[in-house]
């Protein structure tokens, strides 16, 4: 038997799965980082730790899983999308990677409006947001200008840990498409877009596609993890077209929904000519020639976990949400809006936060419970619908995350989506869609959808009941009203806010 490695390199972690050529897993390491959170909005990491808690999770992989290291064929890897590592000319990281949920960059973004009006979209197919690395790179031109100016190159997180392991610099579609540099129907860095900053094109590093070969190990990463220095490495994926490779998204039509740390829905794009007028992302995938549209909750599954470590720490998931059974949809008059680090999907607002709405004294930890949930699902919803208002049919997700672990928020999804929802037989998340893209590299198959044909299957449907989609129809209007209630609010308050650890 042969076999490969899928690496998802997370905010919170780094997870290394072991796959074969069943599709079956055979093991699984992971290590986790910490994140650096010195002033509000400020989020940051080390790349030396994403380093270390990779070489260090092949090794235990490797030496936990019992199989012959020299039966590895292939390792490919997915990330965290957006942040920025800066790279001087002999390889040495500038500063702390600063990633996607730092919200720092307010006034980059307006200035990338004014430089490129309308040929923002035309060309990288996506509005300026705080969390997209073009408003990073400029941050730090105008902030550090020192560090600025022995910048050589500059690498997503997930291209720096496999230049570390390679020695190889590349960066591939799928992640360069959320840097707001990449020309994203073209698939080459826009020099329009470069020359309009002033940035340099030798400080964008070489584009190749998701599955192309980059190279093997290096001797010292051989000998630190215990597999062979032969094992072909392959470029890899952004965390969501590798998530959506893992579900299977990879026809027309298909659409999925994600509830990790931030909260996802995104449909399969066959097309790059394809104009969202910017109310949704619009990424390359994971697959040649295909693109995916997605809207984005900053804080889907971080809002429930907040929720449980400030009200409930002692409370496990599961008991916690034992409580969406208890009560009855509106949980009993309460609205949440899970806006707890700004928001992108459909308010591109970095300094609005989250609401309770109705509070009465009645109201108890289930009630407060469901209503962080449905508020989390409500701003799903809220993606889901503009998808729909542009075209695409969906009467069916498949749902991945920790989110799709709970078998009473899957129904919840099924009631609130109006849609039947998906669950996977052994969900791995962005870690699976990694392994995927290395056995397709590998050649074990002639595309990733054949892959996925052995390596995914569904276990159980979800499907919308009458009664609870009509309740949740009527409370649905009544979370849209929150935002456009609680934006100035919101604004008076900042000034007031305290540094917090996010994501
Ligand atoms: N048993 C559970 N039931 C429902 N939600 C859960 C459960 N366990 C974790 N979660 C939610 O899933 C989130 C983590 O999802 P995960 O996919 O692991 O995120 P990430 O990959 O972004 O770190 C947590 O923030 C939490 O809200
Ligand atoms: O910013 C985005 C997508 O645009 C995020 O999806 C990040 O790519 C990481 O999210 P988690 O997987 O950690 O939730």
């Amino acid at each position: 038997m042969s076999y490969v490695i899928g690496i998802d390199l997370g905010t919170s972690a780094v997870k290394a799965l072991l796959v074969d050529r069943d599709g079956r897993v055979r093991g699984e390491a992971s290590e986790s980082y910490p994140l650096i959170s010195e002033k509000p909005g400020y989020n940051e990491q080390e790349p030396e730790r994403w380093v270390e808690g990779t070489v260090s999770a092949l090794r235990t992989l490797v030496r936990d899983s019992g199989v012959e290291p020299a039966a590895v064929e292939g390792v490919s890897f997915s990330g965290q999308m957006h942040g920025l590592v800066l790279l001087d000319a002999e390889r040495n990281v500038l500063r702390n990677a600063i990633l996607w949920n730092d919200t720092r960059t307010t006034e980059q973004c307006r200035e990338i409006e004014s430089a490129l009006g309308g040929r923002l979209l035309d060309i990288a197919k996506n509005r300026a947001l705080e969390g997209f690395t073009l408003p990073k790179l400029l941050w730090v031109k105008r902030h550090e200008p020192e560090t600025f100016a022995k910048a050589d190159v500059f690498l997503l997180p997930k291209d720096y840990v496999r230049y570390r392991l390679t020695g190889r610099i590349a960066s591939e579609y799928s992640d360069a498409a959320g840097t707001l540099l990449l020309d994203v129907a073209a698939r080459r860095w826009s020099a329009d877009i470069a020359a309009a900053f002033g940035l340099p094109e030798s400080l964008l590093p070489p584009l190749v596609a998701p599955h192309a070969d980059v190279g093997t190990l290096l001797p010292d990463v051989a000998d630190a993890t215990g597999l062979p220095s032969t094992v072909r490495v392959f470029a890899g994926g952004a965390d969501n077209a590798c998530g959506a490779i893992g579900a299977g998204i990879l026809s027309e039509g298909e659409t999925l929904c994600s509830i990790g740390t931030s909260g996802v829905v995104l449909s399969y794009v066959g097309r790059g000519d394809v104009d969202y007028g910017g109310r949704l992302h619009f990424f390359n995938h994971g697959e040649a020639d295909a693109y995916y549209a997605m809207g984005v909750t900053l804080a889907a599954g971080y809002s429930l976990q907040w929720f449980k470590d400030a009200f409930a720490p002692h409370v496990p998931f599961e008991a916690l949400l034992r409580g969406l059974d208890e009560t009855p949809p509106g949980a009993g008059g309460l609205l949440f809006t899970p806006y707890i680090v700004g928001e992108r999907t459909p308010h591109p607002d970095a300094t609005i936060r989250g609401s309770f709405v109705g509070m009465d004294a009645s109201h108890r930890l289930a009630h407060f419970t469901r209503a962080v949930v449905e508020g989390i699902t409500f701003s799903l919803k809220e993606s889901l619908d503009i998808l729909r208002g542009a075209g695409h049919d969906i009467r069916s997700l498949v749902s991945i995350g920790g989110g799709a672990k709970n078998e009473h928020w899957l129904q919840m999804q099924a009631d609130i989506f109006g849609a039947d929802i998906h669950k996977l037989e052994s969900e791995q998340g962005p870690a699976m869609g990694a392994a995927m893209l290395a056995a397709y590299g590998c050649g074990w198959f002639g595309s990733l959808a054949e892959c996925a044909a052995v390596f995914i299957k569904r276990s159980r449907t979800f499907r919308p009941r009458e009664e609870q989609r009509a309740a949740y129809d009527r409370l649905f209007r009544a979370y849209q009203s929150v935002y456009g209630h609680t934006r100035e609010l919101n604004e008076a308050l900042a000034a007031f806010r305290k540094p917090q650890a996010q994501a």
